[in-house]
């Protein structure tokens, strides 16, 4: 594999508040990576940046192993081989299909720009509407012209700015799923910016996730979910809660909750000095770690549910006090007041430090 985008440690200042600060990932050729994060943590800046619109303040941000945008030098937009598709689809009302996508294609000649137009009609199944106009099209058709006008000039680098935000939920899965098997299928290297964290799993293959103009992550998303870096990241992907516990000098981290009848073991990295912190910690635990079991000792009684189709979401409360989520089959439909049995299942937990404010995530992994 070879590095179709690097940026280095990219910062970007409008007038004088920094939105990006010393930001820093690599996406591989033909690989689809996804910029998460809460509203104004400074996604849609990054595609600007990477696609020439602002110019950066420090770093560095590379194309091909090009540099396109440093502090006193920035490549014109026109000159980066860069697609965009953005989040109203920006088509252009007075084009008919087939002419928004042949638009960027002022290069080729009338015969390759129609064979162009005609291949790229094809591929995102737009052959039968190619004489209409945008405002005659659904929704998911003009999303579909928007990115076959965005690929069809063949960029190195697609940048897609929460293309499905338009969209209803059954549309945007589909066609989240139809645009991931499509850019694999050309090989196109893509950058997706959204903050819906379902879209961001099943499209991309590195996610990396924001938080006030930094990167706290940059990853896959099982790591996202089950080694998160920090606090933040454990927070904002998956749910959760963290429980208080203790780490025992045998290198077993205990959950003082009360969920556990025996310790797990705790590995950690090796600069990690949480062993010499008494041992306090917080623990995460994902509603998947919390199972079912009528059998169980332990008991908890149910705070709260949430229908979620197959499963139910229980907040369930432990009799020392804490609160607890479990993802619950349907079938085992409970009522809010009611005691069920309950057990923690877990093969490894993410631990972060309780009283540094620098957070150490630490995994256990079986002894
Ligand atoms: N033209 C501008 N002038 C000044 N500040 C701006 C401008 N555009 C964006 N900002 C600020 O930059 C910050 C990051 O904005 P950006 O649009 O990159 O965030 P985002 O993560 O994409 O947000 P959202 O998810 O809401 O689209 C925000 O605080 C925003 O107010």
């Amino acid at each position: 594999m070879d590095k179709l985008l690097q940026l280095d440690k990219v910062s970007f200042a409008y007038t004088k508040q920094t939105i990006i600060n010393e930001l820093s990932f690599t996406l591989q050729r033909g690989e689809i990576g996804c910029l998460l994060g809460p509203s104004g943590c400074g996604k849609t800046s990054v595609l600007r940046c990477i696609a020439g619109f602002e110019s950066i303040t420090n770093g560095e941000i590379l194309i091909n192993d090009t540099c396109v945008s440093r502090g006193n030098y920035s490549l014109p937009p026109e000159q980066r081989r860069i697609g965009m598709v953005f989040q109203d689809y920006a088509l252009f009302p007075h084009l008919n299909v087939s002419a928004n996508i042949g638009f960027g294609l002022h290069r080729s000649n009338k015969t390759e720009k129609k064979q162009r137009v005609d291949e790229f009609l094809k591929i995102t199944r737009l052959v039968e509407v190619a004489a209409q106009y945008p405002h005659e099209l659904s929704g998911g058709q003009q999303q579909r012209v928007a990115l076959a006008r965005a690929l069809a000039p063949r960029p190195d680098l697609l940048l897609l700015d929460e293309p499905f935000s338009n969209l209803d939920v059954g549309l945007r899965e589909r066609l989240s799923q139809e645009i991931r098997s499509l850019l694999k299928e050309l090989g196109i290297t893509a950058i997706l910016v959204t903050h819906d964290q379902a879209e961001a799993f099943a499209v991309a293959d590195k996610i990396g996730v924001m938080h006030a103009g930094k990167m706290m992550q940059w990853d896959s998303a099982y790591d996202l979910y089950h080694r998160p870096a920090n606090r933040f990241v454990a927070g904002f992907i998956g749910q959760g809660v963290l429980l208080p516990g203790r780490i025992h000098s045998s290198g077993k981290v205990e959950i003082t909750a009360g969920i556990l009848t025996e310790n797990i073991w705790l590995s950690c990295q090796p600069d990690c000095n949480i062993h010499q912190t008494d041992g306090l910690v917080d623990v995460l635990i994902r509603p998947d770690d919390i199972v079912h079991d009528d059998h169980s000792k332990l008991r908890a009684v149910v705070l709260n549910k949430a229908f979620r189709g197959a499963d139910i979401l229980y907040t369930l409360q432990l009799a020392k006090g804490a609160t607890v989520l479990s993802l619950i089959p349907s079938h085992h439909n409970h009522a809010i007041g009611e005691e069920i049995g309950i057990r923690l299942e877990a093969d490894h937990v993410v631990v972060f430090e309780q009283s540094s404010v620098e957070n150490y995530s630490c995994t256990s992994e079986p002894p």
